[in-house]
């Protein structure tokens, strides 16, 4: 299983000037940042919650119609879109990811924020409780689900089950060489925290889906696009068919993947055997989309080393239009993520041929 390491957005006042890269591809030591803002404490109560009951499993479902030969590759979104959902961690000592790009700590540095005192549940929620962030608070909520994960012993029948991982890397290679436009990796997902609802009556969040695409003979290479924060992720999205994950450099020690600025990135760089990137225009903290990060981040010894090593970078977010696609591609860009342009539309068809301004089907070279 091969992995997308993903970076973006320009970067914002305050950060220290890029890493040299001399330095690049020693890891660096990270440090643990203190926030720059106040921080007002807050108590507040609320009921004791009814039940502990988790919520239902989505049955299996049919690969959806738009996932046709004109993809290359798809990508699955399970993160749903509830940013106000609870993150009550065990309170484990925090840890910091990095200190590049946006500040994440792994887990809530002082504990969780609900107390029970009888009946009651008390929120004493401070400046070391409450995430920073939605990327924090998406990590601190899967720190919680991860704690109720299965054994990774239980793993080892489903993977051992599951059909070979297919050359998600080698997929988007080839369509670049036989279309001469970026490879399209499409995401299939109901929503996003920034956008809200983008389809109704569509929920494809989850890891049974991943699997019925690849065993109802979806041809492409399939992306498993999680927030990635335990190894037993990468078994389990394996045991479920993905080809690939998806790794964020903000949210990951040094030795993992994706990034969002120019440290970031220069830490994704510095990964011996890096063979595909990702940018995304999209900053994470304030939701900001830029396509312009993407020339920007590829300009200069950046861009030198990425073609030196024949590392394939991805273009992330914010792409609608035939003049997006040309600009990423200008930029150095040979595979493309895209959700929101495409899974707005009826026709995938259409929606892909209307993107790229051409058709890039198999059918189109036939
Ligand atoms: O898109 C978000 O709101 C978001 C929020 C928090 C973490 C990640 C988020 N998006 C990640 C993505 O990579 C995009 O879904 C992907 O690049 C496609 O973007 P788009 O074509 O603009 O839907």
């Amino acid at each position: 299983m091969e992995a997308l390491a993903v970076g973006s957005a320009p970067p914002r006042p305050g950060l220290a000037a890029p890493t040299r890269y001399s330095n690049v591809r020693r890891p660096r030591t990270l440090a643990i940042a203190a926030a720059g803002r106040p921080f007002a404490p807050r108590l507040t109560w609320n009921p004791p919650p009814e039940t502990g009951a988790r919520a239902p499993r989505l049955p299996a479902a049919p690969a959806p119609r738009w996932l046709g030969s004109e993809v290359d590759a798809v990508a699955t979104s399970s993160h749903a879109t509830d940013p106000a959902a609870d993150a009550a961690s065990a309170g484990a000592p925090a840890e910091i990811a990095g200190v590049d790009g946006i500040r994440i700590r792994r887990r809530p540095v002082t504990g969780p924020p609900v107390h029970y005192v009888g009946p009651f549940q008390f929120r004493l929620e401070n400046e070391g409780n409450t995430p920073r962030n939605i990327l924090e608070k998406i990590v601190w909520d899967k720190d919680v689900e991860m704690k109720e994960r299965r054994p990774l012993y239980m793993l080892k029948g489903p993977l051992e089950a599951a059909p070979p991982a297919r050359d998600f890397v080698g997929a988007l290679k080839a369509s670049y060489d036989r279309t001469g436009v970026p490879a399209l990796i499409a995401e299939v997902k109901k929503a996003s925290p920034s956008r809200g609802v983008l389809r109704e009556d569509f929920d494809p969040g989850s890891f049974d889906y991943l699997e019925a695409i690849r065993r109802a003979g979806v041809k492409c290479s399939l992306l498993c696009k999680e927030f990635i924060i335990d190894a037993w992720q990468l078994y389990y999205a394996r045991s479920k068919c993905a080809d690939a994950v998806l790794l964020i450099a903000a949210v990951l020690p040094d030795r993992d993947i994706k990034f969002h600025d120019e440290r970031e990135m220069d830490r994704v760089l510095g990964i011996d055997g890096v063979q595909l990137i990702g940018i995304n225009n999209r900053n994470l903290e304030t939701f900001e989309v830029d396509i312009g990060n993407t020339k920007k981040l590829l300009e200069g010894e950046r861009g030198q080393i990425i073609a030196q090593n024949n590392i394939i970078v991805v273009g992330e977010s914010g792409l609608f239009t035939p003049d997006h696609i040309s600009f990423v591609q200008n930029a150095g860009v040979k595979a493309v993520l895209v959700g929101e342009s495409l899974i707005k539309q009826e026709d995938p068809g259409k929606a892909i041929t209307g993107l790229f301004g051409k058709d890039i089907s198999h059918a189109s070279a036939a």
